[in-house]
């Protein structure tokens, strides 16, 4: 039987939040370093998040856009996190897992299937749109990819689907893709940096029931 696909809740800033990304068994949660995000967090209001969560529950994933090392050396002072989530060439996100010593998923906008790699030397890809012209941030836009393009994809080490997924149409969204794994953050919001309990607990039974049938 095929393992259940994997569920990272991302932007999370709140309490509310958190707790039912734990509750509803999410493997991942992400905290969004970057200033420009509705969805930012301080290093201590990380740490403080963090402090509600169990053992062997959900991965920390950090996430970061083109930060220089002492910002993530900073945050890593305050918070532990179990991996970063990095949006910046591939050469500067190898540095930095050989700097920090941890796991690196490498952010890859797609437009066309040409767009996905053949190789990586990265911990695992998050594979989502490019950004519309003119956006202050370069994820967490509501944008879905063409969800067919990575069906016959080759990945050359695991990854995520992201962008614009929502209760709705993650399941559509899982089978035409074939994605092992997907990543949710403005899907699951009842506004801008407010995650809404209902929705993560809906994204993620909707994510793990397994193969979506055709209409
Ligand atoms: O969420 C943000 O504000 C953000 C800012 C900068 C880079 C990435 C960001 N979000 C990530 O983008 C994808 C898709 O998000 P969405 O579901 O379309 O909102 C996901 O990994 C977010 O964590």
């Amino acid at each position: 039987m095929a393992p259940p696909v994997g569920v990272k809740i991302c932007g999370l800033t709140e309490p509310e939040g958190l707790d039912a990304a734990i509750a509803h068994g999410a493997d991942w949660i992400g905290f969004v370093f970057f200033a420009r995000s509705p969805r930012a967090v301080t290093p201590a209001q990380a740490a403080s998040l963090a402090a509600r969560m169990p053992q062997g529950g959900p991965q920390r994933i950090g996430l970061f856009v083109a930060p220089d090392d002492d910002a993530i050396a900073a945050t890593l002072d305050a918070v532990a996190l179990d991996g970063l989530q990095i949006y910046a060439p591939e050469a500067r996100a190898l540095e930095i897992r050989e700097r920090f010593r941890l796991p690196v998923w490498h952010a890859r906008g797609v437009t066309t299937a040409a767009d996905l790699p053949a190789t990586s030397r990265l911990d695992g890809l998050v594979i989502e749109s490019r950004p519309p012209a003119g956006a202050s941030r370069p994820g967490g836009n509501a944008q879905p990819i063409d969800w067919t393009l990575p069906k016959d994809w080759q990945a050359p080490v695991p990854w995520m689907l992201a962008g614009g997924l929502t209760p709705d149409t993650v399941a559509r969204a899982i089978a035409l893709s074939g994605a092992p794994a997907v990543d949710v953050s403005s899907g699951v919001e009842s506004a801008p940096g407010h995650k809404d309990a209902r929705l993560i607990a809906r994204f993620i039974q909707a994510a793990r029931q397994g193969a979506y049938q055709r209409p």
